[in-house]
């Protein structure tokens, strides 16, 4: 694999075969994605998105294809996946669940409480660190699952949606806050969402995906400046381009998966 190369799919299918006569979930998709990059993925509703970063999570086998992705430390985990629907630890306070991963690789007591106290503070939840989940609202619950991640500090982090479920204003920060924590650790992402914007604002690329059979239909480069800031890219001409330029062929698979 090349030096700059962090995850490199070759040939990648899926099939369930628990369906009558196998179900072609994601087919053929051959990519890969540099270090540090932040790849967005968007695709019409059951097109194989979430399967593909099962696949690169390691929850689910290919089928048929070679997924590799490079770990250049083995004392950090090769991946951390953050979920759409919130994924705390009920019975663990804010700051139990964002050391958790640490505390399971064993990092020392006072390492864990400084990593945490960083986060905590970046995701804004520094005076509730003692609180449990069900005395946050569901947005900072979800952001107690960003600072989890990251602190968890894996190879590639992997996000499915994790803001679907938010409302606008409560996503709005959170992308801001991701947008900040990935930009200090330039973490390799891979990013599921149903919005365009969401692509646009976050990602370096974005992957369109096809109707099932999920393939690639094509892979576009953000070249919008970095750091971002949200609110000012959504008024450059360059964002309006590259958003008409998204959704005129992900309106053609929306279409297709629907007949
Ligand atoms: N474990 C499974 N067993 C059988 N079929 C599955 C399984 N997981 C997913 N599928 C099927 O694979 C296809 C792709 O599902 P997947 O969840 O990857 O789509 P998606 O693009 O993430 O959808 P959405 O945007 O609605 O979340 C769907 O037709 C789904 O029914």
């Amino acid at each position: 694999m090349d030096e700059d190369i962090r995850i490199s799919l070759n040939n990648v299918s899926k099939v369930f075969a628990s369906h009558e006569s196998g179900l072609i979930a994601v087919h053929d998709v051959t990519l890969t994605i540099k270090d540090g990059e932040f790849f967005c993925i968007v695709g019409p509703s059951g097109c194989g998105k979430s399967t593909l970063l099962r696949i690169l999570a390691g929850l689910e086998n290919c089928s048929s294809g070679e997924v590799s992705i490079k770990a250049t430390d083995t004392s950090r985990p090769l991946n951390t996946m953050v979920f759409q629907e919130q994924s705390v630890f009920p019975w663990m306070t804010v700051r139990q669940n964002v050391e958790y991963g640490l505390r399971m690789r064993r990092i020392p007591k006072r390492e864990r409480a400084r990593i945490a106290d960083y986060y905590i503070g970046m995701i804004g939840l520094t005076q509730f660190a003692n609180a449990y989940p069900c005395q946050l609202s569901g947005g900072m619950k979800q952001r107690v699952s960003v600072a989890r991640a990251f602190a968890n500090d894996p190879e590639i982090l992997l996000m499915d949606e994790p803001f679907g479920a938010l409302d606008e204003q409560n996503r709005l920060l959170l992308q801001q806050e991701l947008l900040r924590i990935w930009e200090g650790s330039n973490k390799t992402t891979v990013f599921i969402t149903h919005s365009i914007d969401e692509a646009l604002c976050l990602g370096d690329r974005v992957l369109i995906m096809t109707a099932r059979p999920g393939e690639i239909k094509t892979i576009i480069p953000v070249d919008l400046p970095r750091p971002r800031d949200i609110e000012s890219i959504r008024t450059t001409p360059k964002y309006n381009a590259l958003y008409q330029m998204i959704w005129l062929q992900l309106r053609d698979e929306v279409f297709r998966a629907k007949n």
